[in-house]
């Protein structure tokens, strides 16, 4: 395993606001947002030398035939997250009598959404968050989206605002996500947020939590993502751009594999770190991994599965079997990333309470 950036090894004044704002990360985790380096070129190589192979990113092989990658543990990291949100609400609480407060706006009766904010809300009771929940049917007007959204704006013990995603087909999901209040846009989905994630020097005030869980996951487990060349499958704008946008944040040279691109497997064979975000059952197969490539899973498919009590069960978009021999890490679905977009989704939400108390 690579060793961890040190905190203290970059220069300090690089560290802004809101990467030393989660008091509950490990103190020797690099920012979430990464530094800020100045793009210094280094004069070319020349051409008799040649950039030395990337190391393995964690050991090669075990004895025997045992599966060769660590299985990454979302589930348990997650959890170790939210005991660390549960403790700073308590001294929130403790301190100026204050909880953070979210609100989540559902519209209409997809099974998965709901289920989706039955665990959202579920956990903010787990950790002390108070929620408040707006329930919309399917055929509701779009006005109807955008007062429920100014009134949790103009609520003061409201600290984020989530809409569940995606709405319905009739719904302008732009105009709806632009009304949320910048400041309690805790899915970093407004493109303020998103536009000052893209540019250099800029700070967003949330990094959306898929994305924000990916990196969380890697800089937990120490991977090395300065330099390293990275390969995100996908670019929706929940998920595989802001991954992209943050992992070039972390210096790493990122290319975005998408249903246009020719010649999939073999970019993504190239990579040293690889994220795939499409939705499609079992698409990356283990030949289009480089050997010891670190894996981060984000697709959630429903398959068939008669010897399931609910008559299916969830795979990624890595055949997982297949994957675990070639690559030196990998998430698992279900308990991989999945569960840390909801871990991220209370860190943002206390963060912002934080910010507007005015409290550290
Ligand atoms: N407003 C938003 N909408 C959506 C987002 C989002 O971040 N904000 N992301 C996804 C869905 N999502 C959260 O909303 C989400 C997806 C998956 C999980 C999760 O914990 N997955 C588990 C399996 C869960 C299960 O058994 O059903 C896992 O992978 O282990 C949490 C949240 C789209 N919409």
């Amino acid at each position: 395993m690579q060793a961890l950036l040190s905190r203290e090894a970059a220069p300090k004044m690089l560290y802004r606001a809101l990467n030393s704002a989660a008091r509950y990360r490990t103190k020797s985790l690099p920012p979430i947002l990464g530094l800020d380096l100045p793009d210094i070129w280094a004069s070319p190589p020349s051409p008799a030398s040649s950039f030395p192979p990337s190391p393995q990113l964690f050991p090669a092989s075990k004895a025997g035939d045992e599966p060769v990658a660590t299985v990454i543990d979302g589930k348990s990291i997650s959890e170790e997250i939210r005991s660390g949100i549960a403790e700073e609400v308590c001294r929130m609480k403790d301190t100026i009598g204050k909880v953070p407060g979210l609100a989540v706006i559902l519209v209409g009766q997809r099974k998965d959404s709901q289920s989706y904010v039955r665990n959202k809300i579920k956990a903010c009771q787990e950790v002390g968050i108070t929620s408040l929940m707006a329930e919309l049917p399917e055929d509701c007007e779009e006005d109807e989206v955008l007062s429920a959204v100014s009134s949790f704006n103009d609520n003061p013990s409201v600290h984020g605002i989530l809409v569940q995603l995606p709405l319905p087909q009739h719904m302008d999901e732009e105009r709806i996500l632009n009304v949320v209040s910048l400041d309690k846009d805790v899915d970093g989905f407004h493109p303020l947020n998103m536009g000052n994630l893209a540019m250099r020097g800029r700070e967003p005030l949330f990094v959306p939590c898929t994305p924000r869980g990916c990196i969380e996951l890697l800089l937990r487990y120490g991977v090395e993502i300065m330099g390293k060349k990275a390969v995100v499958i996908g670019r929706s704008n929940i998920v595989g751009m802001p991954t992209s946008l943050l992992l070039q944040r972390h210096h790493a040279t990122v290319s975005t594999v998408h249903a246009f691109t020719r010649n999939p497997k073999e970019i993504t064979r190239e990579a040293d770190i690889v994220v795939s975000a499409i939705g499609v059952a079992n698409i990356v197969r283990g030949d289009w991994l480089k050997p010891g490539a670190v894996v981060l899973d984000v697709g959630i498919n429903p398959v068939e599965d008669p010897s399931n009590e609910y008559g299916y069960r969830l795979i990624g978009d890595v055949c997982f079997e297949e994957a675990v021999q070639v690559a030196s890490a990998i998430t698992p679905v279900p308990g991989g990333v999945g569960p840390m977009t909801i871990a991220m989704l209370l860190s943002n939400t206390l963060d912002s309470s934080k910010r507007a108390y005015g409290f550290s």
